[in-house]
């Protein structure tokens, strides 16, 4: 039990993130302190406290769909804003016409088994849901395919009014490959889920809102300030224990009830072995606002 208990302190430990954060107040943006060398997406910071990286899909002429080069540069933003400790939380978004319209469908006409076994295609998509600080996706438009992948990858999806969220690999020929079958279901339930896949119909964010696949729906022009609010108020918190708070609810999704419950107590007695527990618990008593420290 202690080396449980020690095993979650020491990883409480590793996993900490020195991060100056302010209140939330007015969304800014800014790209000066991000790299901007990119074909596929823009970066830049957001957020009175610049702590909200933003990442936006920039592939217009083909609805943001998710060719190899545009994914390969999704996880080196994803793997840069992890690393910067300035940054709490990062929003994902695309354009009003498109989050992304799927996998890119000229790109891999030509596949074959062979190549895909070989190559594990669509293996490399994983970095997003590797990611340890919370991302958010805001949606409008189109999110097809690996475009519903990529939002389910990601832990909270806002959606703009006119976002429609679909499966339609089925009429390809195919059947989705990066989460598809698996995440829309454990979301949306088995019957909701095999209508969409089966169909390849689409819902609308009104639907998705309603199903549970995402947590808000708001007018199309205030989706992106809404999302970098929301990763505001989450950057309010210490970094340290929502990276602990994210994996213990991402847990739920990966194991039994019992084995879940389990993980959970033992992290929430981990946060017992730092310091932001003892300051925010602390801070409450005195009646004051909490100073995190992230560790
Ligand atoms: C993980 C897996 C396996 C997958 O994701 S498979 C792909 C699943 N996604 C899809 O099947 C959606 C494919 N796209 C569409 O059905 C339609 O583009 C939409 C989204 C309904 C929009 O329709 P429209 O508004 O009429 O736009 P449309 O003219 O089709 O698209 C604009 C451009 O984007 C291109 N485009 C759209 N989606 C694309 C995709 N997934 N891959 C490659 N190109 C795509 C499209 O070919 C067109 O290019 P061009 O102007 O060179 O002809």
């Amino acid at each position: 039990m202690a080396n449980i208990a020690k095993i979650f302190a020491s990883r409480a430990q590793c996993v900490l993130q020195a991060a100056a954060r302010q209140p939330q107040v007015a969304t800014r943006f800014s790209s000066s302190s991000t790299n901007n060398n990119w074909e596929y997406i823009k970066t830049e910071v957001a957020g009175e406290g610049k702590n909200v990286g933003v990442i936006t899909l920039n592939r217009p002429k083909a609805l943001n769909a998710l060719c190899n080069g545009l994914m390969k540069e999704l996880s080196t933003a994803l793997q840069q804003f992890s690393k910067d400790k300035t940054i709490s939380a990062i929003v994902l978004t695309g354009s009003e016409k498109a989050f992304a319209a799927g996998a890119d469908i000229k790109e891999m006409v030509g596949n074959t088994y062979s190549q895909c076994i070989q190559g594990n295609f669509l293996n490399d998509w994983t970095e997003v849901a590797r990611t340890q600080k919370p991302i958010i996706a805001a949606v409008n438009g189109y999110a097809l395919g690996g475009g519903c992948e990529l939002a389910m990858m990601c832990d909270i999806i806002y959606a703009g009014d006119k976002a429609k969220f679909g499966q339609p690999e089925i009429a390809l020929g195919t059947i989705p490959g990066a989460g598809g079958t698996q995440r829309l279901t454990r979301v949306v339930g088995k019957s909701k889920a095999m209508e969409m896949c089966l169909t390849g119909n689409m819902i609308g964010a009104q639907e998705a809102e309603k199903l549970g696949l995402a947590s808000k729906v708001v007018p199309a022009d205030q989706l992106l300030g809404e999302a970098v609010k929301l990763g505001e108020k989450i950057g309010t918190h210490s970094n340290l224990i929502v990276q602990l708070c994210k994996e213990a609810v991402n847990t739920a999704y990966e194991t039994t009830l019992q084995e879940g419950l389990k993980f959970e107590r033992r992290t929430f007695h981990a946060t017992f072995s730092t310091a932001d527990r003892k300051e925010g618990m602390t801070a409450f008593a005195e009646k004051r606002p909490a100073k995190f420290t992230n560790e």
